[in-house]
């Protein structure tokens, strides 16, 4: 195992409308941690063989609200690595979204470009 720095891991995923929180199928911030969380669980196997724990966040950024019908695009890279520290830069980005109508309720569309929604830095620590 190495921790290249420049390594990405990236996840899709489809943000169910049961996780609806705020007007609008808003989806809270949280969502998009658990996604980071997830990634960055990948991201310590891919490393260092292990799950690694998720330390702190240095900074977290909602730029653009997520929703439920949305399909997310979640990415780490590794930005630095300590003994057993590894720092990791998130972007969650939505790349399709929902566009019902009264005849269609399934639509849906791609967007192009991705609109990013959430960044974050973080640190996740694996054993030495
Ligand atoms: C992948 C996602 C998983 C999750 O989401 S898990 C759920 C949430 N996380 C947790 O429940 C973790 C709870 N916290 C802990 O268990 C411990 O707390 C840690 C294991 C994270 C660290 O404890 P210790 O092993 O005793 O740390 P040390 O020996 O003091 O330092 C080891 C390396 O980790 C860096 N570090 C420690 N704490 C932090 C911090 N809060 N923010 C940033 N870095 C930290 C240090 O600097 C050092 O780094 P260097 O080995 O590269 O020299």
């Amino acid at each position: 195992m190495t921790a290249t720095i420049g390594t990405v891991v990236t996840h899709r995923r489809y943000v169910p409308y049961s996780h609806a929180h705020y007007a609008g199928n808003l989806v809270d911030g949280a969502y998009s941690l658990a996604a980071f969380g997830d990634v960055a669980t990948e991201m310590c196997i891919v490393t260092d063989g292990d799950e690694g724990l998720f330390a702190s966040y240095e900074d977290v950024q909602f730029r653009a609200p997520v929703r439920a019908g949305d399909v997310l695009e979640i990415n780490a890279e590794l930005v630095r690595a300590g003994n057993r520290s590894r720092v990791l830069h998130f972007t969650a980005y939505v790349v399709a979204r929902g566009a019902a109508t009264a005849t269609r309720p399934g639509a849906a569309t791609l967007l192009d470009p991705p609109l990013l929604a959430t960044e974050a830095t973080g640190t996740v620590v694996v054993p030495g």
